[in-house]
């Protein structure tokens, strides 16, 4: 059985990612890309569905776990009775068509029996390889279908029942080391490289990146992490950024809630790159606004809400039926139905974002205001119908009062850039729409009986991403509607001190059963906290959010509180977003500067 989600941590090289569990078990990895078929899917099933494991043969009675400063380069210290070995993973940034995870072992104390157990499991689980000993009889290459991984060991590995495993022992101050490649199946093998050498240009690479962060403050070290974490899930090729690095870790355990994040959201990127403009990268925006312009072109009536990593528009939602589910939760889904549908808010988030790119010094770009004028052009003529909103519901469209107020950014944002930067574009018509949409959410989306905007035009539900309207400067945030509406939201959505995104009683998401609370939407009222001028309670809740990260700073999506574990797909850029920005304004609040962005 998969470990609990909190017990993994986070390897990547910017092209795919793997989760390496406590007990030394690589239970994801996809390969070659973060949304490619994995070889290993235990984290999915069981292990007969594809790991690598490394591991004392004995009792482990101590794990510590730690990334090596300001890198992704992980560390893992395993004791048993007789001595202490650290196992370092990690992958190594850019070599090019292939993929590349390095594995070692250190003896740290005493002597250490220790055990390796190789189960490939190509196309999500399903396929034996076939697996053949190396020439010179240093590892090992297993070929399926279009996919080669070749494994070097100093341990000889033999095959054991579908299975490849190995046996050996390390004593204080020596070193084993395991690297594998993946490479297309009709390639030669290659020439075996230097895992010594292969850790520390990882390390290098990672430190140069973390050390330019020109952020300060208290939190200067949990912002960094959730930093390494966001650009670890961006593309280093196409600046495609990734909402997660799963697919199908439930929202309920045992539940449907389990869907595929291995994809671009035009939401989720949007938000990754204010928190990584509001930290003071710029690069990244810039290769996410070429990404963009690339993904979107064509007709704009055409746009999508998500997109494969290079920009792909197809994908496809199915379910892969022979694995059981992360502890039983079913179906695996892979490919995201989503992509079909329309949500109004992402024409904000897109706009802002290329709007906050441009004040944070983003140089002007004529091809890209083109693109902004012409997805304007047609969210004219489609912000007044309803939508599924920013949760994605599967049960029918609404009037969402988030949408509504999202297009609502994204004229403004045109304006401004027009006010402010001296682009061209139908001014006089956007201020005209502006100006309507406003009039229209403060009309239908507000309820005065429970002095809160609600969920959708007359409803009497609430929402939690209502919190953002403050915080996309729709309204002040000492308006006596968002005072209310936040009150209302402390009162309707708070689950032992956090936030759920809705009530699924309400029943209109088209769903069973129900989910943990949304921790993006937890620290939105820690923001919101701020901008109302509540910061004890803003530092409070933030303090309790943080005590919710696992030993190495990693969050999933949500948490359920019950069983007081994590839930949701891991690591996931929201969450990490809203962590980086909710500090960064308290940050700000606290040093009398304008808040960032
Ligand atoms: O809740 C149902 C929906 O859940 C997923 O969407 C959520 O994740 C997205 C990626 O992080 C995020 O952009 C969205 O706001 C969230 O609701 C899932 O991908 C959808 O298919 C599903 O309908």
């Amino acid at each position: 059985m998969a470990l609990r989600i909190e017990d993994y941590g986070l390897i990547g090289d910017r092209q795919t990612t793997a989760l390496v569990g406590k007990d030394g078990s690589i239970d994801f990895l996809c390969l070659p890309r973060f949304d490619s078929d994995p070889c290993f899917a235990a984290l999915l099933g069981t292990s007969d569905n594809g790991r690598w494991l490394i591991a004392p043969e004995g009792e482990i009675i101590k794990t510590h776990r730690y990334y090596r400063e300001d890198t992704l380069v992980l560390e893992t210290e395993m004791t048993t009775a007789t001595g202490t070995i650290r196992l370092t993973d990690c992958m190594v940034p850019h070599p090019h068509d292939t993929t590349r995870l390095v594995r070692q072992v250190t003896g740290l104390d005493g002597n250490v029996d220790m055990k390796t157990e190789l189960v490939f499991r190509f196309g999500f689980g399903k396929i034996v390889p076939w697996v053949q000993r190396l020439p010179d009889g240093k590892g090992i290459t297993a070929v399926a279908g279009p996919d080669m991984v070749v494994i070097w060991s100093e341990v000889e590995l033999e095959g054991r029942d579908h299975h490849t495993a190995g046996e050996f022992s390390v004593a204080a101050g020596e070193t084993v080391t395991f690297g594998l490649e993946w490479l297309q199946s009709h390639r030669r093998v290659p020439h075996e490289f230097d895992v010594k050498a292969s850790i520390a240009t990882a390390t290098e690479k990672w430190q140069s990146w973390a050390r330019r962060v020109p952020v300060e403050g208290r939190w200067v070290e949990i912002v960094k992490r959730s930093l390494i974490t966001l650009k670890a899930l961006t593309h280093w090729e196409t600046g495609g950024i990734v909402a997660a690095a799963t697919t199908s870790l439930p929202e309920e355990l045992g539940g449907e809630r389990n869907w595929d994040y291995r994809y671009c959201w035009l939401r989720d990127a949007s938000f990754t790159l204010q928190a990584f403009l509001a930290a003071g990268y710029r690069e990244e925006a810039k290769a996410w606004r070429l990404w963009l312009d690339r993904a979107v072109a064509g007709n704009p009536d055409d746009i999508q809400i998500m997109y494969g990593i290079a920009g792909e528009r197809r994908l496809a939602e199915w379910t892969v039926d022979w694995l059981a589910g992360y502890e039983n939760s079913r179906p695996v889904r892979v490919g995201n139905a989503a992509a079909e549908q329309r949500q109004l808010d992402v024409y904000g988030e897109l706009l802002d974002t290329l709007y906050q790119g441009h004040k944070g010094g983003l140089k002007h770009d004529e091809n890209s205001w083109q693109v902004r004028c012409n997805l304007l052009g047609n969210l004219e003529t489609i912000w007044a119908e309803p939508d599924e909103g920013i949760w994605e519901v599967r049960g029918g469209r609404q009037q969402f009062v988030h949408s509504k107020v999202m297009a609502w950014v994204a004229f403004d944002r045109a304006i401004r850039s027009i006010e402010e930067f001296g682009y061209e574009g139908p001014v006089e018509c956007w201020r005209g729409i502006r100006q309507q949409i406003h009039d229209q959410v403060c009309a239908h989306g507000f309820d005065t009986s429970m002095n809160s905007f609600v969920q959708a035009y007359g409803s009497t539900l609430l929402d939690a991403s209502l919190l953002l309207l403050t915080m996309v400067g729709f309204l002040p945030p000492d308006d006596p509607r968002m005072i209310g509406t936040v009150a209302a939201i402390e009162r309707d959505l708070l689950q032992d001190g956090f936030v759920r995104r809705y009530n699924t009683s309400g029943g209109n998401d088209g769903l069973s059963g129900t989910e943990g609370v949304f921790l993006a939407c937890s620290f939105w009222l820690v923001d919101n906290y701020t901008l109302m001028g509540r910061k004890d309670d803003a530092e409070e809740l933030f303090g309790r959010l943080i005590a919710l990260r696992n030993d190495l700073g990693l969050f999933s999506e949500e948490y359920d509180t019950k069983n007081k574990r994590q839930i949701g797909n891991f690591p996931q850029a929201f969450t990490h977003v809203a962590l980086v920005n909710a500090a960064l304004r308290m940050h700000a609040a606290e040093h009398g500067k304008p808040a960032p962005l």
